[in-house]
């Protein structure tokens, strides 16, 4: 592991009863960049975000991630509410899991529920108006706000999260795990249903958190336009194992992970790529 890696990967597996999703996988995400994590259908990539998340115990291995101040934190020891709060580790999900009855900034409101909650002394603060909580809340209001504009969503902030456009509710996901502030934001599938021009879209977004705001990002993607054109570095994995990892040229042009994709042996990759089709 280097200085500046925020997440460090250690000889992760994850076995459910006789299936081993995960088998001695490492890697490290650098800080301020964009990690992908590829591979084909049932390679175990969701399984790695959720030992990372804390939705599963890994069955061995060693998850850290390093805060700027160097504050190391092991998350594999922790359950998913500290690793949100503690480690400032946010995620989104495969399919939407926005509240679709609630307005896109009450969405964004309740993703800081945890400060608000602390700036209401558990609720008597709040109930009395303080002055603290008041600007707590006009904080969370603002930032709420700030992200809105961010995403193009500012002018439907009272609408209702379910009846925006699919691309839309993409973002406002992105949206509300950014409002937590994280470290590491940790993206599952954000591309998958949208559309061309709304990849480009989510695209620039993710590369504007990476610039503007230094946020190391860790992705799960199918879609290679977004993978190619936003990745610093891609992590390959197949059955379990990661097979390659490399800047996204290497990747593209790994034999290895063309077979992978394919469905073949690496020979059979080969003679694919050497043939140009
Ligand atoms: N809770 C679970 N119980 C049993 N098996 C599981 C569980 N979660 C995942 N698996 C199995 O682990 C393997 C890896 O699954 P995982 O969802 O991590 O793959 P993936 O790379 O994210 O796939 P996809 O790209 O299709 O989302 C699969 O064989 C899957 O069936």
């Amino acid at each position: 592991m280097s200085g500046d890696d925020i997440l460090s990967v250690d000889h992760l597996s994850m076995r459910f009863g006789g299936i081993v999703a995960v088998n001695d996988l490492s890697f490290a995400a650098k800080r301020r960049e964009v990690t992908a994590l590829i591979g084909p259908n049932g390679a175990g990539k969701t399984t790695v975000f959720n030992c990372i998340t804390g939705f599963y115990k890994p069955s061995s291995g060693a998850i850290r991630l390093t805060h700027d101040n160097g504050t190391q934190i092991q998350l594999e020891r922790l359950n998913d509410f500290r690793i949100s709060k503690q480690a400032k580790v946010a995620r989104t999900f495969q399919n939407i899991r926005l509240f679709p009855g609630m307005t896109a900034l009450e969405n964004l409101m309740v993703a800081q529920h945890n400060a608000l909650m602390r700036a209401s002394g558990l609720t008597f603060l709040g109930l009395i108006g303080a002055p603290s909580w008041r600007s707590a809340e006009k904080r969370a209001i603002d930032l709420a706000k700030l992200w809105l504009d961010r995403i193009g969503l500012l002018d439907r902030a009272d609408d209702a999260a379910g009846n925006l456009p699919y691309g839309d509710q993409r973002r406002l996901e992105i949206a509300r795990a950014m409002c937590t502030e994280p470290a590491l934001l940790c993206l599952d599938e954000p591309a998958a249903g949208l559309n061309a021009r709304e990849s480009a879209a989510l695209s620039e977004l993710l590369l504007s958190i990476r610039s503007d705001h230094g946020t190391s990002i860790l992705l799960i993607e199918h879609d290679m336009s977004v993978v190619m054109e936003i990745s610093d570095r891609v992590v390959v994995m197949d059955y379990g194992v990661k097979i390659a990892e490399g800047t996204p040229q290497d990747i593209r042009d790994d034999p290895k992970v063309i077979a992978a994709y394919l469905g073949a042996d690496e020979e059979e990759a080969i003679a694919v790529m050497e043939s140009g089709t």
